[in-house]
């Protein structure tokens, strides 16, 4: 059967209560009602399969360790399990397992057999609540019933004096301690006036009604919820407004969910003056469930009322609820769903980003104004740390995503507070992912994409441009080095400011030493990078944080190159942005500016780019060929600059490979005896992570001893020797690369140093050295001989004996 066009034809309204001097819509909920959980009564009745014992009891301890102190454990009579289960509680509270103050509450129908065996069940107790129910409907007196009115009454009445005799009885002989709790079942579609008719009699049958712990319950359950909830509100009011000796009463809702609003009712319901409130947590029970307890206590809080259950640990209790009621969570539960604290969406991701950033300040002035930290939050109405939840599933990402959860995210993950624009530009690279996928991505995608699309993380991660360490020389001045370990106080902005760099790098994988000048280390790097290597960009917006405190403060920077043609106030030109961290702000710096410039050339062929544009190719590309096929030398750029401007200006028009061989080696002191040969040497780490080297060598003085220190083997070897030379030599540039494979293989090392700049000198006197061996270190080490040899031999710096 479809759908009627015409319902009313089938279902009729329910009539509304007439009570116009309404009252509660103006009230608001200021402390928690009494709380019981039915779980194990109300919940296990409606389970495909029943709890075992020891589901039971898992669930009866975490209801407890949530703060219940009244909890309905059973219906004794339906199994001999639950009758069991029952005795075992009430020998659990007696060993002091389960709190003295808990009231064990078990059901019963008006049935005189029925109610033995359940004053029998918690004989012995120290706390019971018996709750006898019969239902007061017009439908139930005739449909289930077959009952008048009177006879519906007598029913109530009559087995309420058989609770009472029973209850005496086992006082008497056990201790135990009772309370009473009458259902009017289907309460909410009872005659009002019937209702309270019968609630009367029940009070006046059980006789014993008092203040305080003496009060009687009357639990008005909404049965089978069927009316909108300010219906029920209605009702509840009414009732509370004509019940008798209201102080001796306790009003208690057991609202069901059949529409959907048992929270909205029980919610108007407590305002209509219900003093009590029987649900279950995450809302199990009969068809559609019971009002969720979880739901009630947390909206309560959320108005900053404290609401006497504690569930703090959700995942726990989460976990609890799950495996003993064999039935699944909602993702989009209120407060217990996976998703509930999770944005997915651009905007509301933006918003929540924006709004910890904001609280987190706002918090801050607080704290030190000594005033509340209040949570005020876009889209989250509670702090998800409140109830064990991590800020981590806050926001999660797919297609669906902005910019602003992206960068949420990589805070999180690497405390880098990317620059709007930036955020751009990485929000492009994670949407292209996502849409292909058409999946979510999660945090470790993200920061894994994050990584390799910026260089960013460690060696994993490196990508084609990959600082090893720097020198800087300020020669603006005066004429100091100074070298990549330690903070330099270096801006950008000092225009009158000059600096040299010399960064060793890894390019493609081969180790070089780059040299270049600029007014601040930043755009030295650059013009290295353009004199070297062809890639021509400039700096159009730099941004630097810190991350962390104290003595483990780190520097983020972050930096965004354009093509150097356009230059950087062109805003037409596309930007591409890296990110460097380090504990020292000038390599932060220049990681950043590598980042970016890694970015930039992608996978274009730097070393064609290299050789084309960073010399003239012919004469360079001519010579570099004679070393290789002559001597297995691949002679890095500069060297090839240097040498064939030398072979131009001292060879015949076409030298013949064997005669570029020669000179190359006597230009650079390669495989000849010069001044300084190195004996032995000892290379390793000394204090502050500097590297030391120690050893001998023969000079023009005689046999020396070398004791130096720095950054790698080369500053150490040059601050052991500068002090036998006339001039304080740095390295420009180095690079290195292998001759022959496996155990064969050798390090052909190429250095090129330079003396100070000198005061209206133009050009300061440098020069170049070679060296192979089989141990890298050495390799290095006579590079820098060789080219000190060579220096000698054409004066460019002269040797000295220090004790003179
Ligand atoms: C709204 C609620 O959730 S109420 C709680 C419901 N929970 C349960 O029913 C779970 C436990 N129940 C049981 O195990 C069984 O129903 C028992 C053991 C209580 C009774 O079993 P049975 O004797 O086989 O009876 P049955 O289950 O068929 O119950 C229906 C009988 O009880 C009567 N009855 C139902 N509710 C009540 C009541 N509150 N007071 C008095 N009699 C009642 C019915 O009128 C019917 O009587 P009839 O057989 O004379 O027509
Ligand atoms: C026994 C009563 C309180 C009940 O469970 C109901 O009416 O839903």
């Amino acid at each position: 059967m479809p759908m009627l066009p015409i319902p009313s034809q089938k279902y009729s309204p329910y009539t509304p209560l007439h009570l116009p001097d309404r009252q509660w819509p103006s009230k608001t909920i200021t402390r928690p009602p009494i709380w019981l959980s039915t779980d194990l009564r109300d919940g296990n009745q409606a389970l495909v399969n029943p709890m075992t014992v020891d589901q039971k009891w898992r669930f009866l301890k975490e209801i407890v360790k949530c703060g219940f102190k009244e909890v309905e454990v059973a219906f004794p009579a339906a199994s001999d399990t639950d009758f069991e289960f029952v005795r075992q509680v009430v020998e659990a509270q007696r060993t002091g397992e389960i709190p003295e103050d808990v009231w064990i509450q078990v059901l019963t129908p008006a049935r005189a057999d029925i109610i033995k065996r359940t004053v029998d069940s918690v004989a012995g107790a120290k706390r019971s609540i018996i709750h006898m129910y019969n239902a007061t409907s017009p439908c139930f007196r005739q449909v289930v019933f077959g009952n008048t009115k009177e006879q519906t009454l007598a029913l109530a009445v009559d087995h309420t004096k058989l609770v009472r005799q029973l209850t005496d009885a086992c006082t008497a002989e056990h201790g135990t301690k009772f309370r009473y709790e009458y259902s009017p079942e289907t309460f909410n579609q009872t005659e009002m006036e019937f209702a309270l008719e019968v609630c009367e009699a029940v009070k006046r049958a059980w006789g014993r009604a008092a203040e305080g712990e003496e009060r009687i319950i009357f639990n008005l359950p909404a049965t089978v919820e069927i009316a909108t909830p300010n219906h029920y509100a209605d009702q509840i009011e009414w009732f509370c407004r004509n019940i008798s000796e209201r102080e001796k009463v306790i009003i208690s809702l057991h609202p069901h969910n059949d529409r959907g609003t048992a929270i909205a009712a029980a919610e108007l319901a407590m305002m209509a003056g219900a003093d009590r409130v029987e649900g279950t947590l995450l809302g199990n029970g009969e068809r559609t469930g019971n009002v969720d307890i979880v739901i009630l206590a947390l909206n309560q809080y959320s108005q900053g009322v404290w609401p006497n259950l504690d569930l703090s640990d959700m995942y726990g209790l989460i976990d609890v609820v799950m495996s003993c009621t064999e039935l699944p969570v909602h993702p989009r539960h209120p407060y217990a769903g996976e998703l509930v604290f999770t944005a997915f969406s651009g905007s509301h991701q933006d918003a929540i980003k924006k709004g910890f950033e904001k609280q987190a300040a706002r918090h801050a002035a607080d704290r030190a104004a000594g005033r509340k930290e209040l949570w005020d939050m876009p889209y989250l109405p509670i702090d998800p740390q409140d109830i064990g939840c991590s800020y981590e599933a806050v926001i999660r990402v797919n297609s669906q995503s902005g910019k602003g959860g992206i960068a949420y995210l990589v805070k999180q993950a690497l405390k880098l507070d990317l620059p709007r624009k930036m955020q751009m530009a990485f929000y492009q690279v994670v949407q292209d992912v996502a849409d292909k996928s058409g999946k979510e991505m999660t945090t470790e995608d993200i920061v894994s994409n994050f990584c390799r699309t910026y260089h960013f993380g460690g060696m994993q991660y490196e990508g084609r441009l990959a600082l090893r360490s720097f020198t800087l020389v300020d020669i603006s001045h005066s004429v100091s080095s100074l070298t990549g370990i330690g903070s330099h106080n270096y801006t950008e902005e000092d225009v009158d400011r000059h600096i040299r760099i010399d960064a060793k790098l890894r390019v493609d994988g081969v180790l070089m030493t780059l040299s270049g000048e600029g007014n601040g280390p930043l755009s030295a790097l650059l013009h290295a990078l353009r004199d070297h290597l062809g890639i021509k960009l400039s700096i159009r917006e730099y941004i630097e944080h810190a991350i962390g405190e104290g003595t483990s403060v780190q520097a983020a920077s972050y930096v965004e190159l354009v093509p150097s043609e356009r230059g950087p106030a062109d805003r037409s030109s596309k930007g591409f942005w890296g990110v460097g961290v380090d504990f020292d702000i000038t390599y932060s710096g220049l990681r950043a500016v590598l980042s970016a410039a890694d970015v930039t050339i992608g996978t274009q062929d730097l070393p064609k780019l290299n050789a084309k544009r960073s010399f003239n190719s012919t004469t360079g590309a001519q010579v570099a060929d004679a070393i290789k096929s002559t001597l297995d030398l691949d002679i890095p750029p500069r060297l090839q600059i240097a040498f064939s401007e030398l072979v131009r200006a001292k060879l015949a028009q076409n030298p013949t490979p064997e005669g570029l061989a020669k000179e190359f080696k006597e230009a650079y002191q390669y495989e000849v005896e010069g001044a300084f040969t190195l004996l032995t040497y000892a290379y390793g780490q000394g204090p502050n992570m500097r590297r030391t080297l120690t050893g001998k060598a023969n000079s023009p003085i005689g046999e020396i001893s070398l004791n130096g220190e720095g950054n790698g083997p080369l500053s150490s070897l040059l601050s052991a020797i500068n002090i036998y030379l006339s001039a304080e030599l740095s390295v420009r540039q180095y690079s290195e690369h292998s001759i022959g494979e496996g155990t064969d293989v050798r390090a052909a090392s190429y250095v090129e140093l330079v003396c100070p700049p000198v005061p209206g000198e133009k050009d300061r006197p440098s020069g170049w050295g070679v060296a192979v061996d089989e141990d890298i270190t050495a390799s290095s080490l006579k590079a820098v001989l060789s080219c000190i040899n060579g220096m000698v031999a054409t004066g460019k710096v002269g040797v000295r004996n220090p004790k003179n």
